[in-house]
């Protein structure tokens, strides 16, 4: 996607590593304005190229004082002042503009952490049409704090405890927030990004998917000559479902489709997406089997990160081996490869340059970003990798992706590799997973619960517990039901099931599967743990 064709204003995100970078991005999205993220340490002209309308400077897990804190490009101040440029600071953000400006930053007395009161000290367009001495629950997340404030900026609000929470120099368009507007947990935060970008920035909102869609469809006609094949790695998951649709409206039959069975599917998985592929999407596809290429490099293997990118590695040299056969076929080697990488999963995976998430830290790679070998021979297509899900889902429709594929709930890449912890080729465990595994989603889709929830699974834990079948002994592995809510995979909690439920699911499993004498549920939220358990 060309930033420069959209059309809206585009918001841009310096990032510096806070855990909420992505959320601005989202927030500022929902209300149709276009958002970027990019490393805040980028060169100034990486941000003039862009023509930013509002410039935010995310927060971070540094703090000015230290040596090696992250900081904006020289030259950027002029710059944005010059070009009538609007800059807002959220958290760290504020206090390198504070301490940039010349003003100063101090470890506050008292840290602030979690939910605070803060109270306007000066009627301002950020808080629209609030008054002197209205109050607001606020989320916040700092130990420094705003000392002294450059010159030309005022106070327009303050926390319980006396802190500096928001300062304003409307003559330079500089803003600054210590506390995150962007969480749910500042329930007036919306409201303020609203009132900061539209009646502060007077930003020009723009930003329809049906523009997305047009857009990247011209990109890849761009990228993509004439007379140039393409592969598309084909999952039958949302993501590249959608884009195979979309990339297929764009090129027609010079697209291939190439689904792997890794043999780290789910139970019949292979069966369902062909005949659904072929049914009701009308995409040519071919199923590649690459069961005993998969299990016999994963044997043995049990750290989760060896595994990603065993996984990832694979999947490329299945790619390049079905580019060859093409060749063949039709007497022209395919030179890219369509993947459906999402913006959550360059975010997660090990930040590649240009991606903006320099300064945080790699939480798993996953196979189709952080996983891939360095010497690809396929380039990559990848046009929805500034999305998110619920964005390519609004996508899907436009496309008119029937809408069982689009409610699909996530499936990694890895597959079942990720949910059987420790080697994947012990014993039977996959087997035995899919038949929990099945049994799981199946008494969810009867209980007619699957749509609201963002994903769930079965996880094959490497351990044996002692239970009592029919008055023998039994010494069997034990595993773990996963199910959580989510809006973008990025943060999510467990989903609540009646106890009828689990109690009838927990029955069925026990009773169906040979070598599982015992279940338990993940009731932890992301974070802290992550969604899949590897
Ligand atoms: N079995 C597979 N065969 C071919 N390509 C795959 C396979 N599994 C994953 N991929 C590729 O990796 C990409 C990322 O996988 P991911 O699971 O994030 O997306 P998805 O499967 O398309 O959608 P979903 O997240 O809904 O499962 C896919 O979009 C696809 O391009
Ligand atoms: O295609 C993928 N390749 C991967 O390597 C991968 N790892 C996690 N996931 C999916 O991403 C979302 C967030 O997962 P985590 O909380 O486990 O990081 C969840 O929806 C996960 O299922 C992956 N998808
Ligand atoms: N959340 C943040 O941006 C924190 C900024 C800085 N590390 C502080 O503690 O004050
Ligand atoms: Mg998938």
């Amino acid at each position: 996607m060309d930033p420069k064709a959209v059309k809206s204003d585009l918001v841009l995100i310096l990032d510096f590593g806070s855990q909420y970078t992505h959320l601005i991005t989202r927030r500022i999205r929902s209300l149709s304005i276009f958002s970027l993220c990019i490393s805040g340490t980028s060169p100034l002209s990486s941000i003039t190229s862009l023509n930013p309308k509002v410039v935010i400077l995310s927060g971070g897990p540094h703090s000015v004082h230290s040596a090696d804190s992250p900081s904006f490009a020289d030259g950027f101040v002029e710059w944005a002042q010059s070009n009538g440029v609007f800059v807002l600071g959220i958290c760290y953000g504020l206090q390198l503009i504070v301490q940039r400006l010349g003003g100063e930053v101090k470890v506050g007395e008292k840290q602030e952490y979690g939910r605070m009161e803060i109270e306007v000290e000066k009627s301002c367009g950020i808080y629209g049409g609030k008054r002197v001495g209205d109050r607001q629950v606020v989320w916040m997340s700092h130990g420094d704090e705003a000392a002294r404030l450059p010159n030309g900026f005022e106070v327009v609000a303050r926390s319980q405890q006396g802190a500096v929470a928001a300062v304003e120099d409307n003559e330079r368009r500089f803003y600054g927030l210590q506390y995150h507007p962007e969480v749910t947990h500042s329930p007036e935060g919306m409201e303020t990004l609203r009132h900061f970008l539209f009646d502060v920035c007077g930003v020009s909102a723009g930003w329809k998917m049906e523009d997305v869609m047009e857009e990247e469809i011209k990109v890849i006609n761009k990228t993509v000559a004439p007379d140039d094949h393409v592969i598309c790695a084909l999952s039958g998951g949302v993501d590249s479902t959608v884009a195979a649709t979309l990339v297929h409206k764009a090129i027609g039959d010079r697209l291939h489709c190439c689904f792997v069975d890794n043999g780290l599917l789910r139970y019949k998985e292979r069966e369902r997406v062909m005949e659904t592929f072929e049914r009701d999407l009308h995409l040519p596809v071919t199923c590649v089997d690459a069961t005993d290429q998969f299990l016999s490099k994963l044997k043995g293997v049990v750290d989760p990160e060896m595994k990603r990118k065993i996984i990832g590695k694979e999947f490329i040299s299945i790619f390049d081996a079905f580019a060859q056969e093409l060749e063949h076929k039709i007497g022209k080697k395919p030179a890219f490869l369509v993947q459906g990488t999402l913006y959550p999963d360059v975010i997660e995976s090990c930040p590649p340059p240009g991606t903006g998430r320099t300064h945080s830290h790699t939480i798993k790679s996953h196979h189709n970003v952080g996983g891939l070998p360095k010497d690809m021979k396929l380039k990559l297509i990848e046009p929805l990798k500034l999305l998110f899900k619920d964005e390519v889902r609004q996508l899907g429709r436009i496309l008119r992706v029937p809408e069982p594929f689009l409610k699909r709930h996530p499936f990694p890449g890895p597959g079942l590799a990720v949910r059987v912890l420790g080697d994947v080729t012990e014993g039977n465990a996959l087997d035995i997973l899919r038949q929990v595994d099945e049994i799981f989603i199946q008494s969810i889709k009867d209980a007619g619960i699957y749509d609201s929830i963002w994903q769930a699974f079965a996880v094959f834990l490497p351990v044996k517990s002692v239970g009592v079948q029919g008055d023998q002994r039994t010494h069997s592995h034990v595993v773990a039901l996963r199910a959580v809510t989510s809006q973008d995979g990025m943060t999510a909690d467990w989903y609540y099931f009646e106890h009828k439920f689990l109690d009838d699911v927990a029955r069925k499993i026990c009773n169906r599967v040979r070598g599982v004498n015992r279940v338990v549920q993940d009731i932890t939220s992301k974070p802290p743990s992550t969604i899949e358990w590897e």
